[in-house]
């Protein structure tokens, strides 16, 4: 009993290290104590404990561990081993034994003591920390997230020995698991659950998933939440099952972490860490995949933003700097970075407005403002800028962000709206709306200060015959040069404004204290202009002359508005044109009435065309004898009020505003259908027809009368066209194409008033001209003005000269005819002939008479 206890004693020691065996010298074990049993899983077990080898079978150590540590024994030296003894499915205990070996006193062999120590927690947090780190290392070198995933189920298969590790993702949808990592499950088994749906029976990890929470199945087979699975994960050996879902730190379900033993099992507390931990790595490793996804889209808008982003540190310089920034900037990369925002901004960088952002962005983290940013050429130009602080967990600004926005394709889209909508296309002068504005601002000024200022409009004489004659962009041209003409006499105070075809305003500033004063002044500066307005323009090689008509107003007279100063000023120009234009008027009250029935008479005469009040008169023209030889047509307007109206009333409005061209174009119309009829009835006539200026210069008059005879089938050889004097000296080039190529079809051209103008005799010569027709007013003095009679003497001098037939017209009696037919004058008009009649009269008593 004593001996025992001695063995007892002697045999286990405890001590902090661990448990002491004592083997002796033969090999037997001292009887251990209970503890050893406890650590060997033998506990309460009955069963011999004199031997080693048996007691370490019994504990359950692998066979080859043991032979090892039996030769060991054998070997009667010192010796260490560890002996890892399975619990349970994946619960290992690791005992280390340290053996030394013991002499008797007379330094022979005499047994082993062992030292054991459970080493099972120090291996555990050992191989918990290595995992850890293992991955957060592979975390920051950039390993993909399925990798890691792999090596972690590796790693707890390792540690577990007889576990099997399976790693699920959740699809985007959040209904259906997908593989990611398991080392170990039967191909077939991995392939079978891929894919398949969670939800409350849905196995371990489906229902961990389904319910956000650990699921532990001890035993596959008995399990409800098995129902559907049991068979495939029995067939594959899988016995138990526990699942762990992974959450990412809004605990959204990112997948699920499991354990399966091949025999059913509970987990231990070793495995409940390690469900835990691994989950927490499983999500830290998906996350960072969902970050870095999300920072690669983000990064690649910003880098394809067309905004510029710049990243600037703590220090203020430049970490980043995006595409579209560069190339706003001009700079390239290498430049920005670690450069200040003075680089952006210049001598800028110290503005109020940069300096505001600065502070509102210090004050409320984020701040915004229009400011002017320098390119690397030194070019300013304005944008909008954002200023953000960025701040990081410890809420400390580690730096900030500046969003730049170029304003400049705005602020030129903002200024060429502004530029079209005040400003005329052709010269880039302000138009009506602007000079509009000015006016009402001149107004104001004038008043305050006492002042008068004036308005003057100016319009170009004939501006029309240009555009007519040389084309629209030589037109505009010309107006080009005008208006920049006009500029360089004008002060910057006043307004040089162009209000339509060819039509300028200006509005001269303060310049008088009286009103007397201000017109003396402004009627020096309309002189001015008036005079080098109508110095000639040398373009493309052509030298263009025109006259000007200046009307001008002073302003403030009363309480007038704008448009009362331009209306006073356009009765002005009205007035400058009826004195002969070329000329300055300066506004009266009277002209009113005189343009306001102009007005009135422009009014009804585009009625009375529309309501066909206009007839066609035709007044014979005879030879010698008082023989009918043709008939001038002549235009009558029968006015409903009015009464018959005479062309000279209305052929200069018709003229000026235009409605020549429908009227000229009409009367022809109207003189060919009689000639036609005429013809048609075997009694062709000749009918002379009066062109207008304007009507002769549009581009398309050749056309039109060509188109005319067409329509009419008349014979062009029967019509004469009287041309003025004036037109054939305005553009003579033009005007012998002109008259050339219809002359080629066999139309007459007689020259109307003959002797009004100043023709040059060598010019005329070079025209297809048929005839001379002199004037009434040399005519019916002739007989008795010698003088006149001179006159009219050269003119049939200058017709024999140049084989053209001469014609008299306004001749009113015998004395008259006498006197011509005296000088060869052969064919003539007036009233002692015939008046005009209507045309349908006329060619009634055609047709009856017995003219050949
Ligand atoms: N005192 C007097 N006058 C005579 C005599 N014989 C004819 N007349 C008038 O003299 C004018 C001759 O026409 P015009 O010189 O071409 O002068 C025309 C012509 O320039 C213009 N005109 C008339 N019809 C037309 C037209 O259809 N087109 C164009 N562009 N102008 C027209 O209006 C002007 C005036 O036309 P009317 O009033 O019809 O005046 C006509 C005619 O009625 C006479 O013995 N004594």
């Amino acid at each position: 009993m004593e001996s025992n206890k001695h063995n007892v004693a002697e045999s286990l020691t405890t001590g902090v290290d661990g448990i002491q065996l004592r083997l002796d010298h033969q090999g037997h074990l001292h009887a251990p104590d209970h503890r050893v049993l406890q650590w060997l899983g033998l506990h309460g077990r009955q069963g011999a404990t004199d031997s080693l080898s048996l007691l370490l079978t019994q504990a359950g150590l692998r066979a080859d561990t043991l032979t090892r540590t039996e030769q060991l024994v054998s070997r009667q030296r010192d010796f260490s081993i560890d002996w890892p003894l399975r619990l349970a499915p994946g619960d290992w205990r690791h005992l280390h034994c340290q053996a030394e070996r013991l002499n008797n006193d007379a330094g022979q062999y005499d047994g082993l003591r062992l030292r054991i120590c459970d080493l099972t927690a120090f291996r555990e947090e050992q191989a918990f920390a290595q995992m850890q780190s293992l991955i957060i290392a592979l975390l920051s070198s950039g390993a993909s997230t399925q990798h890691i995933l792999q090596l972690l189920s590796e790693e707890i298969e390792r540690l577990t020995v007889d576990l099997l590790a399976s790693i699920l993702l959740l699809d985007d949808d959040q209904r259906h698991v997908l593989h990611a990592a398991a080392p170990s499950l039967p191909p077939g088994y991995v392939q079978a659950i891929n894919g398949s749906e969670i939800g409350p029976r849905a196995g371990a990890c489906g229902t961990a998933a389904w319910r956000r929470e650990q699921v532990i199945c001890h035993d596959i087979a008995s399990d409800p939440l098995w129902r559907d699975y049991a068979p495939l994960a029995l067939s594959n050996g899988l016995k138990a099952c526990w699942s762990t879902p992974i959450l990412d730190v809004n605990q959204r379900v990112l997948g699920t972490f499991a354990l399966y033993a091949r025999e059913p099992a509970s987990p231990s507390r070793f495995h409940q860490r390690m469900l835990t931990t691994i989950t927490q790595l499983a999500a830290m490793a998906l996350q960072r995949e969902w970050r870095n996804v999300q920072l690669q889209k983000l990064e690649q808008a910003i880098e394809h933003s067309p905004i510029g982003f710049v990243l600037f540190n703590a220090e203020q310089r430049i970490e980043y700097v995006n595409a579209s920034l560069l190339q706003l900037f001009g700079y390239t990369q290498k430049e920005l970075l670690g450069a200040t925002w003075e680089v952006l901004h210049g001598e800028h960088a110290q503005s109020e407005a940069l300096v505001e952002l600065w502070q509102d962005m210090q004050r409320r983290g984020r701040a915004e403002n229009e400011i002017t940013a320098i390119d690397r050429g030194g070019g300013e130009f304005p944008a909008q800028m954002l200023l953000c602080r960025i701040t990081d967990h410890s809420l400390q600004a580690p730096g900030f962000l500046a969003i730049y926005q170029s304003l400049r394709e705005r602020k030129a889209a903002e200024q060429a709206l502004h530029e079209a909508a005040y400003h005329d296309k052709v010269t880039q002068l302000p138009n009506r709306a602007l000079l509009y504005d000015r006016l009402s601002m001149q107004i104001a000024v004038c008043r305050r200060n006492q002042q008068f200022g004036a308005l003057m409009l100016i319009d170009l004489d004939e501006f029309k015959r240009i555009n007519d004659t040389h084309g629209h962009s030589l037109g505009d041209a010309y107006l080009r040069a005008l208006a920049e003409r006009l500029q360089e006499m004008l002060r910057e105070e006043d307004t040089l404004a162009r209000l339509g075809g060819d039509e300028f305003a200006v509005l001269l500033a303060q310049i008088g204290e009286d009103a007397d004063a201000a017109t003396a002044h402004a009627l020096q500066v309309a002189e001015k202009l008036r005079t080098r307005l109508s110095e000639p323009v040398e373009l493309r090689g052509k030298h263009i002359q025109q006259s000007a008509s200046i009307g001008l107003t002073i302003l403030p007279k009363g309480m007038e508005s704008p448009e009362d100063l331009l209306r006073e000023a356009d009765t002005a120009v009205f007035g400058a044109k009826e004195k002969g234009r070329d000329t300055i008027v300066v506004f009266e009250r009277e002209m009113h009435t005189r343009v306001s029935e102009r007005f009135e008479l422009e009014q009804d005469l585009r009625y009375g065309l529309e309501q066909q009040q206009f007839q066609v008169y035709l007044q014979p023209q005879v030879d010698h004898q008082g023989t009918i030889r043709g008939a001038e047509a002549l235009l009558r307007w029968q006015h409903p009020q009015r009464g018959l109206v005479s062309p000279i009333q209305f052929i200069p409005v018709a003229e000026q505003s235009g409605l020549i061209v429908p009227i000229g174009e009409w009367v022809l119309q109207q003189t060919l259908s009689v000639m036609r009829q005429c013809e048609a009835a075997g009694k062709p006539l000749r009918f002379a027809v009066n062109v207008s200026p304007r009507q002769f210069r549009q581009a398309d008059f050749v056309d039109s009368v060509k188109r005319a005879l067409q329509d009419s089938a008349a014979d062009a050889l029967h019509l004469t066209l009287e041309l003025t004097e004036g037109l054939l000296i305005d553009d003579p080039q033009s005007t012998r194409e002109k008259m050339a190529e219809l002359a080629d079809l066999g139309v007459h051209f007689s020259i109307d008033d003959f002797g009004t103008g100043y023709s040059s005799l060598s010019y005329l010569k070079r025209l297809p001209l048929r005839e001379l027709k002199i004037d009434k007013s040399f005519v019916q003095d002739a007989p008795n003005d010698p003088s006149d009679a001179a006159i009219v003497e050269t003119i049939l001098a200058i017709a024999q000269h140049l084989h053209l037939t001469v014609i008299a017209e306004g001749v009113e009696n015998d004395e008259q005819a006498d006197f011509l037919r005296q000088r060869h004058c052969f064919l003539m008009q007036g009233y002692r002939f015939g008046r005009p009649i209507p045309a349908a009269d006329f060619v009634e008593q055609w047709l009856a008479s017995a003219n050949p």
